[in-house]
């Protein structure tokens, strides 16, 4: 069971992945896809053509190379029965931006063998320097017309090319069948957070800033770059997980109530925090890049891109005044994380005196794990059991069983292909996020070198203040 929340597409879907060779294609959707499929949400008939420039080779050998992607990331769901069916309903046909034609002509066979009634998604998983051309080809070729538009982050690379991007997607595709997809919003935690704050009055009525002291957005990665060079020296950190998923997430913490859980309501919600956000200070920005990066096949001897950003930001409106939001992400850290944590402020007297407590000074913690185990807790003070007086710090945790849990891709791509847009980005809300990344982008951080396997530079350890970073040694997913 995916967990993807039970409701079958039943239109016949016909979905076309540019990028089809890429990293995020072998890992996520086709295995996505797969898993899909697998636990009877597809509908009964669908096709995947996987198109890009570089053809693999023949059907069969796209089919292999696919195939292992399946047995690596779905491993617990592979099943011959279901490999030869999934696969049976692969194909490649190259294109690219400048020639469409070819695989025009395939969509045009797959859809009239798949009937009448077909839906069509186009999955644009390419970098975002080549996101526009792309949908210039879309559109020439008549491929947009009818059909739905999925497109990765981050959309475009700042404020002039994403306003390009959103003119040359507006000509293409109207906005109703465009899914600017953030894989971040379908993660399960994520939702659970619109839930945690606005189903529990007790969360809500101390959600600001005269009872939280700071928050906390913290995604290291264990991983690095996984060969995915030219992806990152061209694309960067701070553009591929700040400017994306983790203001994202910001956007989610920081709301305002919406009026109902609708794609509108959440897009203007979030706005209004973007709009409240202040242009990033880039002295507020640390940038790292990992000892052995320059090595990696692919990358400049002298690349200053990062690898690693934390940073600090502020959002300027009633509920949020005087509140840091702290942001840290990096590849090749010390652990994988993806938390949210929430500081509350201390109660204004010290009534029990320092000595009761047990060495532990933080203050009272919300944690919100955004990972594969989507788990909440609040660390509280407690008293010890016992004749004297000694306070300890607590969790009082939630911790969902695993089998239940939707993965991102599989709850975003079932929700692309009912056409519901609830959990994908607006056109505004990224525009405005780009101006907010504006001074950073313009007069980036030095890049400091840090050892693969830590927490990042020194730099970053200090910009979190004396409380520190939440995740540290020990910690996370
Ligand atoms: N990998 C991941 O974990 C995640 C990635 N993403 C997003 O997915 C997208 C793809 O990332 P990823 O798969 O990692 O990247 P990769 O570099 O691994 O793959 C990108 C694919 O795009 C095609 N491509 C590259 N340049 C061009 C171009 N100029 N014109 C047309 N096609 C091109 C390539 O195929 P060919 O050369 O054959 O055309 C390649 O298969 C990015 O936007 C990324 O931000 C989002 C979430 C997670
Ligand atoms: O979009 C991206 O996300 C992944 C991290 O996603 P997760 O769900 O595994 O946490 C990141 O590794 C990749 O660089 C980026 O493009």
């Amino acid at each position: 069971m995916t967990g993807a929340d039970g409701v079958r597409v039943s239109a016949p879907q016909l979905i076309v992945i540019f990028g089809a060779t890429g990293d995020l294609a072998r890992r996520m959707l086709f295995p996505g896809l797969y898993r899909l499929a697998r636990a009877g949400m597809m509908p009964a008939d669908f096709r995947v053509i996987g198109s890009g420039r570089r053809s693999p080779g023949t059907d069969e050998e796209f089919r292999e190379r696919i195939a292992g992607g399946v047995r690596e990331f779905a491993a617990d769901h592979y099943d011959d029965d279901a490999w030869r069916d999934f696969a049976g309903r692969l194909s490649f046909t190259p294109s690219s931006a400048d020639d469409g034609a070819d695989l025009a002509e395939a969509v045009r066979e797959a859809r009239e063998e798949l009937g009448e009634g077909t839906r069509t998604l186009l999955y644009l998983s390419v970098p975002p320097n080549a996101a526009q051309a792309m949908i210039g080809m879309l559109d020439a070729t008549g491929l947009a017309a009818d059909a739905a538009l999925v497109m990765e982050k981050p959309f475009g690379e700042d404020l002039a090319s994403a306003r390009e991007l959103d003119a040359a997607v507006a000509r293409a595709v109207p906005e109703e069948r465009v899914f600017r997809i953030d894989h971040f919003l379908g993660k399960e935690a994520v939702r659970n957070l619109l839930v945690l704050r606005f189903a529990n009055g007790l969360l809500e009525t101390v959600w600001n800033r005269d009872h939280i002291a700071y928050v906390q957005i913290d995604v290291p990665e264990e991983i690095d770059i996984q060969g995915r060079a030219s992806f990152m020296e061209s694309t960067g950190t701070f553009r591929d997980m700040v400017s994306t998923h983790l203001s994202q997430i910001l956007g989610f913490v920081a709301l305002e109530p919406p009026v109902r859980i609708t794609a509108e309501d959440l897009r203007a919600e979030k706005l209004k925090v973007y709009r409240a956000l202040r242009p990033i200070d880039p002295a507020d920005v640390v940038f790292g890049q990992y000892e052995g990066y320059r090595e990696e096949d692919g990358v400049a001897a002298d690349s200053q891109v990062e690898t690693f950003v934390a940073l600090r930001a502020w959002v300027d409106n009633w509920r949020w005044q005087g509140v840091p939001f702290l942001l840290r992400t990096g590849k090749a850290m010390a652990a994988t994380g993806h938390r949210v944590t929430i500081g509350f402020r201390r109660p204004p007297s010290a009534l029990f005196g320092a000595g009761v407590f047990d060495g532990d000074a933080r203050p009272d913690e919300l944690v919100v794990e955004l990972g594969d185990r989507p788990e909440l807790s609040l660390d509280i003070r407690v008293k010890e059991a016992g004749a004297g007086l000694r306070l300890h710090r607590r969790g009082l945790r939630y911790a969902p069983s695993e089998d239940g849990a939707a993965d991102a891709y599989e709850k975003l791509l079932l929700d692309a292909m009912r056409g519901d847009q609830t959990l994908f980005t607006g056109a505004a809300e990224i525009e405005r996020l780009w101006e907010v990344c504006e001074p950073v982008l313009q007069d980036r951080p030095a890049t400091r070198a840090y050892p693969k396997g830590s927490w990042g530079p020194e730099e970053a350890l200090r910009l979190a203040g004396p409380r520190g970073w939440a995740l540290a040694d020990g910690d996370g997913d």
